[in-house]
């Protein structure tokens, strides 16, 4: 196994946010994590990227990391690619890229610049503008990207495709697919439900916090208790899901 959380607890003063939550992800995967607004999914991630205090244990790749500051955590394997992509627009797009390179020592930082390049062909062209240029959709890719530069082995992917058009939704779903075909794990946060089933291998549902699910997508697809446990009865919820 990857990645294993047990009885993770995240709480903000008096909030709790995350109670009591255990997750793996297996090596060379794709996990899910579906939930409403508020019901944890970020405050998830960040925990087991250590920029957020937490509760529980995290191992990640037979290493128990839950001590570990975040950047500890970056040189072990794991990226975050955070919701709302926080690339920083008075930077050009090769140093947003670099910035996910920033723990590594190795002479093969430019190399995998070239790669990134490859892999996004509009980066390329304006590696010497400034963030600030690239549509939502573009800057998506850079954040991606800048977490690659870190040569993860886990990628924490925080609602990747939120405020895209439906055109790149779909670029960061073949992107999700053919990295994890690489080899790469992915725990995927994600509001469009239907296709982070698709995705993934095994699934989560967090409801207030707490842990309502978890299953083999395959299954949770299949069965009314996705629905069940997401929302309750809302039936737009319902049709969305099994449109
Ligand atoms: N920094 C913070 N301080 C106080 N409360 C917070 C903080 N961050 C999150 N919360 C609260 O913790 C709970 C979980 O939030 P979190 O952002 O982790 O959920 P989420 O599932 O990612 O939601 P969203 O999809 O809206 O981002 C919510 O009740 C939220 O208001």
């Amino acid at each position: 196994m990857l990645l294993e959380v047990r009885n993770l607890s995240v709480s903000y003063g008096n909030v709790s946010a995350v109670s009591d939550v255990s997750v793996h992800v297996e090596e060379g995967s794709i996990a899910a994590v579906l939930g409403a607004n508020g019901a944890g999914k970020t405050s998830l991630l960040n925990a087991i990227m250590g920029v957020t205090r937490a509760q529980g244990v995290v191992r990640f790749a037979g290493q128990v990391i839950s001590g570990w500051s975040s950047a500890r955590r970056v040189s072990a394997g794991i990226a975050l690619v955070p919701e709302g992509r926080r690339i920083l627009l008075s930077l050009t797009i090769e140093e947003n890229l670099l910035m996910g390179a920033y723990q590594r020592r190795d002479r093969e930082i430019t190399g995998d610049l070239t790669k990134m390049y490859d892999l996004f062909p509009n980066l390329a062209r304006r590696r010497n503008y400034l963030g600030s240029v690239l549509s939502g959709g573009e800057q998506q890719m850079l954040a991606i990207g800048r977490a690659l530069m870190a040569r993860p082995r886990l990628l924490l992917m925080d609602e990747p495709s939120l405020g895209l058009s439906p055109l790149f939704v779909r670029e960061v779903f073949n992107l999700v697919r053919s990295l994890n075909s690489a080899g790469l794990a992915i725990l995927l946060v994600e509001q469009n439900t239907r296709m982070a089933l698709q995705a993934a291998r095994r699934g989560y549902v967090l409801k207030l916090g707490r842990l309502a699910l978890e299953s083999d997508t395959e299954e949770l697809m299949k069965s009314d208790d996705l629905t069940k446990a997401y929302l309750g009865d809302d039936v737009t919820v319902k049709h969305r899901l099994h449109a």
